[in-house]
């Protein structure tokens, strides 16, 4: 059996979802395929925008609509009116989005935000499996939230492996083998006493990995809006070139740098169960893409990576001590506790420095905690470049004209924090 999984690109519109219909018919056997979809264009970002506005006591509901009508155009385009079912499931959950909004308390804001934000994942996959209904394919639609099981880390939940596999396996081979397609939503999880949580944003190529990985799937192909997997995100940089083939190494690495095209949690479980990943186009999907597994270290073509909106913030001893590994471990315990991820780190003999993603209220956590022991500044608006694979040209070419606030070198892999 096979997992797809297709992105908000993937189903923008109604002509998007014709496409999907077509890749289903074409590229799969019912009875082996599940299907995991994320929210539909760019519905997560409109979610956080009215939950973000619900919070604060602003006016959301003239948003809430413009959502409402997006999906209910898509959706008249697709079914006509009197077969009315997916409607009456789409009111649905509008009214059940729309009575929790209206019931949000002032703390839990991230336990609340799962709650809703996990609406366009819901909406998505039901907009899908009737779609497919519609089209006589024997779709099913599945709540991941009662076999992805995670605990209370609202906003990156954490997969309870064991209990997931054990549910997954318990329903969903028998569920397959009376030959249906069965449609489940990214993204989203669920706790054991019922919560909704989310894996991260960008989350569902992670979802679509934890079925391959607990079904244990011979492959996994994710439908995306460029030939495969490029040297370099080609909205971003000119002339890219496609990887045919690339090891899950190589693969782990780029995503971990930044490479938006995979969430970086993806790779390990289909790593470690060497379940290839193909990166197809939902454009062109006779084109033969990129196949990530295991494949002999060929040399790759340099991989440009940029991070936008960076933090580079550094931490001066306030005698003339030098930065020791008792104030790098302080440093550390609170970028733990505060969920601050480094992109890139050094230290000189006074002060240390590391590269963040800019997250205004965690960095006043950060200062607020360590400002009694450290000396701390910072600089926003910055931009990370990795260049994995580099050689000297491609370090000449892209530092070219930048003012470099901090750099790094190892023997693949070439970093610099500038300014925007
Ligand atoms: N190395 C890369 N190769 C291909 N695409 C990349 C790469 N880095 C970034 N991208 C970007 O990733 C996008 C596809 O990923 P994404 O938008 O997350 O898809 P979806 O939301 O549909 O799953 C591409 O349109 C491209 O702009
Ligand atoms: N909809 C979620 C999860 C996701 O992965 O979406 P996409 O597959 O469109 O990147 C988000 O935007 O974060």
């Amino acid at each position: 059996m096979q997992i797809f999984k297709f992105g908000g690109a993937s189903v923008k519109d109604a002509a998007a979802f014709r496409n999907v219909r077509f890749i289903v018919q074409n590229y799969s056997v019912p009875g082996e395929l599940l299907i995991v979809v994320s929210a539909i264009g760019k519905t997560t970002n409109a979610l956080e925008t009215i939950f973000s506005k619900a919070h604060g006591n602003l006016i959301y509901e003239e948003d809430l609509l413009k959502l409402k009508d997006y999906h209910f155009s898509v959706a008249s385009e697709l079914f006509s009116q009197n077969e009315n079912r997916v409607f009456q499931h789409l009111e649905l959950l509008f009214a059940n989005l729309q009575e929790q909004l209206q019931n949000l308390v002032p703390d839990k804001f991230d336990q609340q935000y799962d709650q809703i934000i996990s609406f366009g994942e819901l909406l998505a996959s039901t907009l899908l499996h009737h779609y497919l209904k519609t089209e006589n394919l024997p779709a099913v639609w599945l709540d991941c939230r009662k076999y992805i099981q995670t605990d209370s880390t609202w906003r990156e939940g954490k997969v309870d492996w064991t209990w997931t596999e054990k549910l997954i396996q318990r329903d969903l081979p028998e569920m397959l083998s009376n030959g249906n397609i069965i449609v489940t939503q990214g993204f989203i999880g669920g706790t054991s006493n019922g919560q909704t949580t989310t894996l991260g944003r960008e989350g569902s190529d992670y979802s679509a990995a934890i079925f391959a990985y607990c079904l244990r799937a011979e492959k996994m192909t994710i439908w995306k809006d460029v030939a495969g997997l490029l040297n370099a995100d080609p909205k971003i940089f000119p002339n890219t070139v496609r990887y045919p083939q690339i090891s899950y190494q190589e693969t782990i690495e780029m995503a971990y740098y930044g490479a938006s095209v995979i969430h970086p949690k993806t790779i390990k479980p289909l790593a470690d169960r060497q379940i290839p990943l193909f990166v197809k186009s939902f454009l062109d999907p006779e084109s033969e893409g990129t196949r990530i597994g295991i494949c002999p270290h060929e040399k790759l073509a340099p991989a440009f990576i940029l991070k936008q909106n960076q933090c580079l913030i550094s931490f001066g001893v306030k005698d003339f001590s030098f930065i020791s590994e008792q104030n790098l471990s302080t440093i550390f315990h609170v970028l733990s506790e505060l969920r601050i991820k480094i992109n890139l780190m050094q230290n000189s003999a006074i002060s240390f420095s590391i590269c963040t993603d800019y997250d205004p209220t965690r960095l006043e956590k950060l200062i607020e905690t360590l400002r009694d022991q450290f000396q701390i500044q910072y600089n926003i608006s910055l931009q990370l470049f990795t260049i994995k694979n580099y050689d000297s040209e491609s370090i000449r070419n892209l530092t070219a004209g930048k003012e470099i606030l901090l750099e790094q070198r190892t023997r693949n892999t070439y970093q610099f924090a500038c300014r925007a």
